[in-house]
């Protein structure tokens, strides 16, 4: 439906939609508009659904805004690039044609951004240019005449800088004024490429500048094929001496606040129901867990930083030949590592993979990499298990583990994509990859992006986590011992006669009756088996323990093999219901989450077994 009628502005707001090529700032500008904080990083593929939101202009006017994924096209043919070509056109099923296009262009990338806004010149609706990173382009010495290019354009041309609230002032006058008409179609079959250079040559001084040197000298090293690699490795290691080098002094500070806040709320308490609630249900459940918030959100600055620094696409490009190895192509390597910070976004990306059997066994193998919500079972157990030590001088023991876990699994992952796709190496081009910029991270997102995480992890703990393990509590409380009963209570529980019919499956691995119990709840979020396991530790412990203290309660109760065998169990085991959620609903299959959900449950119990009897036959 046309808008031939103009809409009351006081009452209907005008649908605008943010479009362009991918990275050139597209969600920067929407949330700096309208204050959303949906996630921006320095790679192509980040947004790769619509997302909406709502403004008012300085001059009154409503706004309802559209999020697109970047698109090189209009006649892209991968899912998240579908989403723009369909709201542009106006085919998409439920969202109508916009009333303006907001084209954003990277002024550093004018050759290619310049090609995609005369494309979608074809397509009839009114268009206001948006010259998004002009601070960047004033740091490389980029000057543009835009109001000659404008009216070669024949459409308004606003320069932003999408990161500050003062960049974007001009844009919001633009939007006061009246819409522009639709610009005039370029004739049937003219050359774009040579339209957009002439446009280059004429407005900006960019076929005198030299490149970015800085950037050259930097990928000298990054994408050097014997350096590049060793680099990469050697940040990953650091990477992961640090989440614990760097969180122990604060996970003590916690651990002991904790506990005393724990004292103080229960010293005014008689021993009894209500007390074993508090102790042994909320205090285990959510102190458990809160302790290990630092580790996590070390791992995360690691990620955030190396998400903006640009360099995340070089080392999808490093790791092209391996990926070819797998049959995938670079293009999986985005979508797997976001799989890191947690595989729901990581499947979500797997839309900007065209080849639908790339994206199939990359939305596969992605639970196998290892998401955040495992930081915290993998670190109690190591550091319950794998001594404080050093190795060869410098490097933390207990930080080496990690490092060889998150090896194995990426490994396994290999291994996996390998056999489903036969070795048969992909067709996807792998020169279709973008390098960004090399950009330095602001500290400001940085710093939001962390509070981000940590309000997400806290909500987690007080919500889910929390009420499991009061669920747990009570399974785990009732039905009360009979009387002259002589072990402890919880043995004649419900949770624990179900994990005593669990024993049978899970003792040929090594496991004991309280890690079947806490496998359950951690299958709705992974950090609970932690939580669980101090719940049924402090209900079966006879004395009143501290709840926070499960390290040395592990390592008294378990043997080195159990502690191992279920760290191997976790590299592998999809144990998350969302995920398997949002893999039924990307695949639209059943069958492809059953599938899923039966090679990791065997390659978990697999592999738990072996490295149960491998460690018992090692430690005798
Ligand atoms: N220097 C500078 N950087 C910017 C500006 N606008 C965005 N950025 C950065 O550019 C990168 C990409 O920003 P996004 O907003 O994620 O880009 P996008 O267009 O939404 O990307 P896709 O969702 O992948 O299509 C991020 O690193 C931003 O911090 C700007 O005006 N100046
Ligand atoms: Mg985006």
């Amino acid at each position: 439906m046309d808008a031939v009628v103009s809409p009351d502005p006081a009452t209907k707001p005008l649908r605008a939609a943010l479009v362009g090529n991918p990275n050139c700032g597209k969600t920067s500008l929407f949330n700096q508009l309208t204050g959303s904080r949906q996630k921006v990083a320095n790679y192509a593929g980040v947004t790769v659904e619509r997302k909406e939101g709502a403004l008012t202009t300085p001059g009154g006017r409503k706004i309802r805004l559209l999020d697109l994924p970047g698109a090189y096209s209009l006649s892209a043919t991968s899912p998240d690039e579908d989403v723009t070509r369909d709201v542009c056109t106006g085919r998409h099923a439920v969202e109508p044609r916009p009333d303006l296009i907001i084209c954003v262009v990277s002024a550093t990338n004018l050759a290619l951004h310049l090609r995609f806004l005369l494309e979608l010149c074809q397509i009839g609706r009114p268009i206001m240019v948006v010259l998004n990173m002009m601070d960047e382009a004033e740091r490389i010495g980029l000057t543009i005449d835009v109001p000659g290019l404008a009216s070669a354009l024949g459409l308004p041309v606003v320069p932003a800088i999408s990161l500050r609230r003062s960049g974007v002032t001009h844009l919001l006058e633009a939007l006061d004024r009246p819409d522009p008409p639709p610009p005039a179609p370029i004739p049937e079959g003219a050359d774009l490429h040579a339209e957009v250079a002439a446009l280059i040559g004429r407005y900006t001084n960019a076929l005198s500048l030299r490149g970015d040197r800085l950037a050259d000298r930097l990928d000298r090293w990054f994408l050097h094929p014997v350096w590049g690699p060793v680099i990469l490795l050697v940040v990953l290691f650091f990477m992961f001496q640090t989440v614990f080098a760097w969180a122990q002094p604060v996970m003590d500070a916690l651990e002991a606040g904790i506990t005393a806040l724990g004292e103080i709320l229960l010293s005014p308490l008689p021993q009894g129901l209500l007390r074993s609630l508090l102790a042994d249900g909320v205090i285990a459940g959510a102190g458990t867990v809160i302790v290990f918030l630092p580790q996590i959100l070390i791992l995360f600055l690691w990620i955030l930083a190396l998400e903006e620094s640009g360099y995340l696409p070089r080392a999808a490009f490093l790791l092209d030949r391996i990926m070819a190895l797998a049959g995938l192509s670079g293009r999986s390597f985005i979508p797997l590592l976001s799989s890191f910070a947690c595989a729901i976004p990581g499947i979500m990306a797997a839309r900007t993979i065209q080849n639908p059997r790339d994206r199939l066994v990359t939305i596969l193998i992605a639970p196998l990499m290892t998401c955040s919500a495992r930081l915290p079972v993998y670190t109690l157990l190591i550091a319950a298990f794998v001594p404080h030590r050093t190795v060869g001088g410098i490097f933390g023991l207990q930080g080496l583990v990690l490092f060889a876990l998150y090896f194995v699994a990426i490994v396994s992952g290999i291994v996996a994509a390998r056999l489903m796709t036969r070795g048969v190496t992909s067709d996807e081009h792998p020169l279709l990859l973008e390098l960004p910029p090399y950009r330095r991270p602001n500290l400001r997102s940085l710093a939001l992006g962390l509070w981000q995480r940590a309000v997400m992890f806290l909500s987690r703990v007080g919500t889910i986590i929390v009420s499991l393990n009061v669920l747990l509590w009570a399974l785990s409380s009732f039905p009360a011992p009979p009387a002259g009963a002589t072990g402890s209570a919880i043995d004649y529980s419900l949770a624990g006669m179900i994990g005593h019919w669990m024993l049978p499956v899970f003792a040929p691995v090594g496991f004991n009756w309280q890690i079947c119990v806490s496998l359950i709840p951690g299958l709705a979020a992974r950090e609970v088996a932690v939580s669980a396991l101090a719940t049924v530790y402090a209900l079966g412990a006879t004395e009143d323990s501290a709840a926070t203290q499960l390290t040395p309660l592990l390592s008294a109760h378990w043997s080195m093999a159990t502690a191992f065998a279920l760290l191997a169990w976790y590299v592998y085991a999809p144990q998350c219901i969302s995920t398997l959620a949002v893999m039924r609903r990307e695949t639209r299959s059943l069958k492809v989450v059953i599938g899923a959900a039966a090679y990791l449950f065997g390659l978990a119990y697999a592999a738990a077994f072996l490295t149960y009897h491998a460690t018992l036959a090692l430690t005798g």
